[in-house]
Protein backbone atom coordinates (compact mmCIF):
# COMPACT_ATOMS: atom_id res chain seq x y z
CA UNK A 1 0.00 0.00 0.00
CA UNK A 2 1.20 3.59 -0.77
CA UNK A 3 0.88 6.22 2.10
CA UNK A 4 0.98 9.87 1.01
CA UNK A 5 5.25 9.93 1.80
CA UNK A 6 5.72 7.28 -0.88
CA UNK A 7 4.08 9.78 -3.16
CA UNK A 8 5.66 12.96 -2.04
CA UNK A 9 7.95 14.46 -4.77
CA UNK A 10 11.42 12.71 -5.40
CA UNK A 11 13.75 15.38 -5.17
CA UNK A 12 16.97 12.64 -5.35
CA UNK A 13 16.67 9.17 -6.55
CA UNK A 14 19.71 6.84 -5.93
CA UNK A 15 19.81 3.21 -7.45
CA UNK A 16 22.52 0.55 -6.72
CA UNK A 17 25.02 3.52 -6.30
CA UNK A 18 29.03 2.35 -6.10
CA UNK A 19 32.48 4.15 -5.94
CA UNK A 20 35.47 2.14 -5.24
CA UNK A 21 39.04 4.05 -4.70
CA UNK A 22 41.30 1.08 -5.82
CA UNK A 23 41.01 -2.02 -3.87
CA UNK A 24 38.42 0.06 -1.06
CA UNK A 25 34.85 -0.30 -2.04
CA UNK A 26 33.42 3.53 -0.39
CA UNK A 27 29.63 2.98 -1.65
CA UNK A 28 29.01 -0.81 -1.85
CA UNK A 29 25.69 -0.37 -4.66
CA UNK A 30 23.49 1.80 -2.06
CA UNK A 31 19.36 2.58 -3.45
CA UNK A 32 17.15 5.23 -1.65
CA UNK A 33 15.64 8.32 -2.16
CA UNK A 34 14.81 11.75 -0.63
CA UNK A 35 11.90 13.60 -0.78
CA UNK A 36 11.17 17.41 -1.46
CA UNK A 37 11.31 19.33 2.29
CA UNK A 38 12.38 16.63 4.28
CA UNK A 39 15.26 16.32 6.41
CA UNK A 40 17.23 13.37 5.50
CA UNK A 41 20.03 12.08 7.70
CA UNK A 42 23.25 10.09 6.07
CA UNK A 43 24.11 8.51 9.52
CA UNK A 44 26.90 6.08 10.22
CA UNK A 45 30.51 6.11 12.15
CA UNK A 46 33.40 7.48 10.28
CA UNK A 47 34.50 5.56 7.19
CA UNK A 48 31.03 4.39 6.30
CA UNK A 49 30.82 6.28 3.22
CA UNK A 50 28.35 8.81 3.90
CA UNK A 51 30.40 11.92 2.57
CA UNK A 52 31.35 9.71 -0.72
CA UNK A 53 27.62 9.27 -0.97
CA UNK A 54 26.69 13.19 -0.45
CA UNK A 55 29.78 14.20 -3.00
CA UNK A 56 28.82 12.04 -5.60
CA UNK A 57 25.19 13.57 -5.13
CA UNK A 58 27.10 17.07 -4.88
CA UNK A 59 29.10 15.69 -8.46
CA UNK A 60 31.92 16.20 -7.31
CA UNK A 61 32.88 12.97 -7.47
CA UNK A 62 31.95 10.30 -10.48
CA UNK A 63 30.41 7.14 -9.45
CA UNK A 64 31.88 4.06 -10.51
CA UNK A 65 28.24 2.17 -10.99
CA UNK A 66 24.88 2.58 -10.40
CA UNK A 67 23.00 6.07 -10.97
CA UNK A 68 21.57 9.46 -9.19
CA UNK A 69 19.71 11.94 -10.18
CA UNK A 70 18.94 14.99 -8.54
CA UNK A 71 16.29 17.28 -9.78
CA UNK A 72 15.76 14.94 -12.29
CA UNK A 73 18.58 15.89 -13.33
CA UNK A 74 21.88 13.15 -14.11
CA UNK A 75 24.65 13.30 -11.69
CA UNK A 76 27.19 12.37 -14.45
CA UNK A 77 25.64 14.06 -17.51
CA UNK A 78 24.36 17.21 -15.97
CA UNK A 79 26.79 18.31 -13.29
CA UNK A 80 26.79 21.76 -14.39
CA UNK A 81 23.06 22.64 -13.83
CA UNK A 82 22.85 20.34 -10.43
CA UNK A 83 25.53 22.98 -8.95
CA UNK A 84 23.72 25.73 -9.92
CA UNK A 85 20.71 23.89 -7.86
CA UNK A 86 21.98 23.00 -5.23
CA UNK A 87 24.17 24.42 -2.26
CA UNK A 88 26.59 22.64 0.07
CA UNK A 89 28.13 23.06 3.19
CA UNK A 90 31.65 20.90 3.70
CA UNK A 91 33.44 20.90 6.49
CA UNK A 92 35.52 22.93 5.53
CA UNK A 93 34.76 25.24 3.08
CA UNK A 94 36.77 28.61 1.21
CA UNK A 95 36.06 32.05 2.42
CA UNK A 96 37.91 35.03 2.47
CA UNK A 97 39.24 35.42 6.26
CA UNK A 98 39.89 38.93 6.27
CA UNK A 99 36.07 39.90 3.93
CA UNK A 100 33.04 40.64 6.61
CA UNK A 101 30.33 37.69 6.60
CA UNK A 102 27.94 40.33 4.40
CA UNK A 103 31.24 40.32 2.06
CA UNK A 104 31.23 36.80 1.84
CA UNK A 105 27.80 36.47 1.15
CA UNK A 106 27.77 38.83 -1.65
CA UNK A 107 30.60 37.34 -3.53
CA UNK A 108 28.80 34.26 -3.33
CA UNK A 109 25.62 36.24 -4.46
CA UNK A 110 27.35 38.04 -7.89
CA UNK A 111 28.04 34.38 -9.19
CA UNK A 112 24.51 33.62 -9.66
CA UNK A 113 21.89 35.51 -12.04
CA UNK A 114 18.59 34.76 -9.59
CA UNK A 115 19.36 34.36 -5.81
CA UNK A 116 17.98 35.78 -2.38
CA UNK A 117 18.98 39.41 -1.48
CA UNK A 118 22.02 38.84 0.91
CA UNK A 119 20.10 41.14 3.83
CA UNK A 120 16.98 38.23 3.87
CA UNK A 121 20.09 35.71 4.29
CA UNK A 122 21.74 37.20 7.07
CA UNK A 123 18.61 37.82 8.85
CA UNK A 124 16.88 34.33 8.31
CA UNK A 125 20.62 32.94 9.82
CA UNK A 126 20.55 35.94 12.57
CA UNK A 127 23.90 37.05 11.03
CA UNK A 128 23.08 40.94 10.65
CA UNK A 129 24.30 41.56 14.18
CA UNK A 130 28.22 39.72 12.78
CA UNK A 131 27.24 41.34 9.35
CA UNK A 132 30.58 43.62 9.09
CA UNK A 133 32.56 41.34 11.16
CA UNK A 134 35.50 39.45 9.49
CA UNK A 135 35.29 36.05 9.19
CA UNK A 136 38.42 35.09 10.66
CA UNK A 137 37.04 36.64 14.00
CA UNK A 138 34.32 34.69 14.11
CA UNK A 139 33.39 32.06 16.91
CA UNK A 140 32.81 28.58 15.23
CA UNK A 141 29.55 28.28 15.02
CA UNK A 142 29.05 31.75 13.29
CA UNK A 143 31.46 30.73 10.80
CA UNK A 144 29.62 27.32 10.07
CA UNK A 145 26.70 29.63 9.87
CA UNK A 146 28.38 32.49 7.38
CA UNK A 147 29.24 28.90 5.27
CA UNK A 148 25.42 28.35 5.21
CA UNK A 149 24.28 31.66 4.56
CA UNK A 150 27.11 31.53 1.53
CA UNK A 151 25.32 28.26 0.33
CA UNK A 152 21.73 29.76 0.87
CA UNK A 153 21.86 33.12 -0.81
CA UNK A 154 21.52 31.21 -4.64
CA UNK A 155 17.80 30.15 -3.17
CA UNK A 156 19.02 26.44 -3.84
CA UNK A 157 16.01 23.94 -3.71
CA UNK A 158 18.37 21.38 -2.21
CA UNK A 159 21.13 22.06 0.54
CA UNK A 160 23.61 19.52 1.71
CA UNK A 161 25.14 19.94 4.81
CA UNK A 162 28.45 17.37 6.04
CA UNK A 163 28.52 17.37 9.93
CA UNK A 164 26.67 20.62 10.22
CA UNK A 165 27.42 20.45 14.29
CA UNK A 166 30.81 18.96 14.37
CA UNK A 167 33.33 20.75 16.96
CA UNK A 168 30.03 23.10 17.57
CA UNK A 169 29.17 23.42 21.68
CA UNK A 170 25.85 22.80 22.66
CA UNK A 171 24.26 26.07 22.29
CA UNK A 172 25.70 26.95 19.01
CA UNK A 173 24.60 22.97 18.37
CA UNK A 174 20.92 23.82 19.20
CA UNK A 175 20.78 26.76 17.30
CA UNK A 176 22.01 25.40 14.13
CA UNK A 177 19.44 22.57 14.59
CA UNK A 178 16.88 25.41 14.80
CA UNK A 179 18.32 26.95 12.02
CA UNK A 180 17.91 23.65 9.86
CA UNK A 181 14.44 22.99 10.84
CA UNK A 182 13.59 26.14 9.74
CA UNK A 183 14.88 26.22 6.45
CA UNK A 184 13.26 22.62 5.88
CA UNK A 185 9.79 24.02 6.89
CA UNK A 186 10.01 27.08 4.50
CA UNK A 187 10.76 24.37 1.99
CA UNK A 188 14.38 23.53 1.84
CA UNK A 189 15.01 20.12 0.94
CA UNK A 190 18.06 19.21 3.64
CA UNK A 191 20.53 16.56 3.14
CA UNK A 192 22.96 16.01 6.04
CA UNK A 193 25.45 13.43 7.47
CA UNK A 194 26.09 13.14 10.71
CA UNK A 195 27.58 10.70 13.38
CA UNK A 196 25.44 12.39 16.02
CA UNK A 197 22.40 10.15 17.12
CA UNK A 198 20.77 13.34 19.20
CA UNK A 199 20.89 15.11 15.95
CA UNK A 200 19.17 12.28 13.69
CA UNK A 201 16.02 12.77 16.37
CA UNK A 202 15.95 16.48 17.32
CA UNK A 203 16.42 17.13 13.17
CA UNK A 204 15.79 14.30 10.28
CA UNK A 205 12.16 13.18 9.18
CA UNK A 206 14.24 10.16 7.94
CA UNK A 207 17.47 8.71 8.23
CA UNK A 208 19.56 5.93 6.05
CA UNK A 209 22.21 4.21 8.10
CA UNK A 210 24.84 3.62 6.37
CA UNK A 211 27.56 0.93 7.56
CA UNK A 212 30.94 -0.80 5.87
CA UNK A 213 29.30 1.53 2.26
CA UNK A 214 25.72 -0.46 2.35
CA UNK A 215 22.37 1.10 4.47
CA UNK A 216 21.77 -1.25 7.12
CA UNK A 217 18.39 0.59 7.59
CA UNK A 218 16.52 3.51 6.33
CA UNK A 219 12.89 4.83 7.64
CA UNK A 220 11.40 7.66 9.46
CA UNK A 221 13.01 8.54 12.59
CA UNK A 222 10.07 7.08 14.76
CA UNK A 223 9.73 3.83 12.61
CA UNK A 224 13.65 3.37 12.88
CA UNK A 225 13.29 3.72 16.95
CA UNK A 226 10.36 1.83 17.14
CA UNK A 227 11.61 -1.33 14.53
CA UNK A 228 15.50 -1.34 16.16
CA UNK A 229 15.24 0.46 19.26
CA UNK A 230 14.73 -2.34 21.87
CA UNK A 231 12.99 -1.69 24.93
CA UNK A 232 10.93 1.28 26.93
CA UNK A 233 13.38 0.86 30.66
CA UNK A 234 11.65 1.68 33.79
CA UNK A 235 14.86 2.02 35.89
CA UNK A 236 14.02 2.51 40.14
CA UNK A 237 17.17 4.03 40.98
CA UNK A 238 18.78 1.86 44.73
CA UNK A 239 18.78 3.26 47.66
CA UNK A 240 21.19 1.04 49.21
CA UNK A 241 18.81 -1.39 50.78
CA UNK A 242 17.48 -4.16 48.95
CA UNK A 243 14.87 -4.62 51.35
CA UNK A 244 12.75 -1.49 50.48
CA UNK A 245 12.52 -3.10 47.17
CA UNK A 246 10.50 -5.54 47.95
CA UNK A 247 7.13 -3.72 46.72
CA UNK A 248 8.76 -2.23 43.90
CA UNK A 249 10.02 -5.57 42.59
CA UNK A 250 6.71 -7.26 42.66
CA UNK A 251 5.14 -4.31 41.07
CA UNK A 252 7.76 -4.67 37.88
CA UNK A 253 7.79 -8.44 37.94
CA UNK A 254 4.27 -8.45 37.48
CA UNK A 255 4.58 -6.14 34.30
CA UNK A 256 7.76 -6.12 33.01
CA UNK A 257 8.65 -8.61 30.18
CA UNK A 258 12.39 -8.27 31.91
CA UNK A 259 13.76 -7.39 35.33
CA UNK A 260 17.10 -7.35 36.30
CA UNK A 261 19.35 -5.36 38.74
CA UNK A 262 22.71 -3.56 37.69
CA UNK A 263 25.76 -3.53 39.07
CA UNK A 264 24.99 -0.37 41.12
CA UNK A 265 21.71 -1.88 42.47
CA UNK A 266 19.02 -0.15 40.50
CA UNK A 267 16.12 -2.63 39.24
CA UNK A 268 15.59 -2.25 35.79
CA UNK A 269 12.07 -3.08 33.57
CA UNK A 270 11.91 -4.19 29.95
CA UNK A 271 8.81 -2.75 28.58
CA UNK A 272 7.45 -3.52 24.75
CA UNK A 273 4.26 -1.14 25.06
CA UNK A 274 4.66 2.48 25.90
CA UNK A 275 1.44 3.23 27.64
CA UNK A 276 2.18 0.21 29.62
CA UNK A 277 5.40 1.11 30.48
CA UNK A 278 3.79 4.55 31.13
CA UNK A 279 0.98 3.08 33.74
CA UNK A 280 3.51 0.99 35.68
CA UNK A 281 6.08 3.83 36.05
CA UNK A 282 3.49 5.70 37.87
CA UNK A 283 2.14 2.96 39.62
CA UNK A 284 5.73 2.61 41.19
CA UNK A 285 6.14 6.49 41.79
CA UNK A 286 3.21 6.14 43.92
CA UNK A 287 4.58 2.79 45.69
CA UNK A 288 7.77 4.36 45.63
CA UNK A 289 7.11 7.17 47.81
CA UNK A 290 9.37 9.94 46.48
CA UNK A 291 12.07 7.14 44.92
CA UNK A 292 13.97 8.08 41.97
CA UNK A 293 12.36 6.40 39.07
CA UNK A 294 13.05 6.84 35.38
CA UNK A 295 11.51 6.17 32.13
CA UNK A 296 13.67 5.54 29.47
CA UNK A 297 12.86 5.85 25.62
CA UNK A 298 14.31 3.76 23.27
CA UNK A 299 16.11 6.90 20.72
CA UNK A 300 18.31 6.59 17.60
CA UNK A 301 21.88 5.42 19.70
CA UNK A 302 19.87 2.16 20.52
CA UNK A 303 19.21 1.47 16.60
CA UNK A 304 22.73 2.02 16.32
CA UNK A 305 23.64 0.33 18.53
CA UNK A 306 21.30 -2.80 17.71
CA UNK A 307 22.65 -2.75 13.76
CA UNK A 308 26.32 -1.44 14.59
CA UNK A 309 27.02 -3.45 17.47
CA UNK A 310 28.44 0.00 19.13
CA UNK A 311 27.65 3.46 19.09
CA UNK A 312 29.84 6.31 17.35
CA UNK A 313 31.79 8.71 19.83
CA UNK A 314 32.08 12.27 19.64
CA UNK A 315 34.77 11.76 17.09
CA UNK A 316 32.89 9.20 15.08
CA UNK A 317 34.51 5.70 15.99
CA UNK A 318 32.98 2.95 16.60
CA UNK A 319 35.74 0.85 18.01
N1 LIG B 1 39.90 9.92 -2.03
C1 LIG B 1 39.91 8.71 -1.46
N2 LIG B 1 40.83 7.79 -1.81
C2 LIG B 1 40.87 6.56 -1.25
N3 LIG B 1 39.99 6.13 -0.33
C3 LIG B 1 39.04 7.00 0.08
C4 LIG B 1 38.96 8.32 -0.46
N4 LIG B 1 37.91 8.95 0.12
C5 LIG B 1 37.37 8.06 0.99
N5 LIG B 1 38.05 6.90 0.96
C6 LIG B 1 37.74 5.68 1.75
O1 LIG B 1 36.38 5.35 1.48
C7 LIG B 1 35.73 4.89 2.65
C8 LIG B 1 34.51 5.75 2.92
O2 LIG B 1 34.92 7.06 3.25
P1 LIG B 1 33.93 8.27 3.51
O3 LIG B 1 34.78 9.49 3.77
O4 LIG B 1 32.95 8.34 2.41
O5 LIG B 1 33.20 7.82 4.83
P2 LIG B 1 32.40 8.68 5.86
O6 LIG B 1 31.30 7.83 6.32
O7 LIG B 1 32.04 9.99 5.27
O8 LIG B 1 33.43 8.91 7.03
P3 LIG B 1 33.74 10.24 7.87
O9 LIG B 1 32.65 10.32 8.89
O10 LIG B 1 35.08 9.94 8.47
O11 LIG B 1 33.79 11.40 6.92
C9 LIG B 1 36.77 4.93 3.74
O12 LIG B 1 37.35 3.64 3.85
C10 LIG B 1 37.79 5.92 3.24
O13 LIG B 1 39.06 5.65 3.76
Amino acid sequence: MSTPQDQAEKVIEVMDLRKTYGETVAVDGVTFDIRAEEVFALVGPNGAGKTTTVEMLECLRTPTAGSATVLGQNVTTDARSIKADIGVVPQSFHTFDRLSVRENVALIRRLYDDGLAVETVLEELDLTEWAETPFQSLSGGLQRRTGMAMALVSDPAVLFLDEPTTGLDPDARRTTWEQIRGLADRGTTVVLTTHYMEEVERLADRAALLLDGTIEAIDTVPNLIERYGGAIKVVVKSTGEPAEDEVIETILEDAASEVYRTDTGDLVGHFEDRDHAQETYSRLQEAGEGRAIDLISAGMEDVFLQLAGATPDAGGEIE
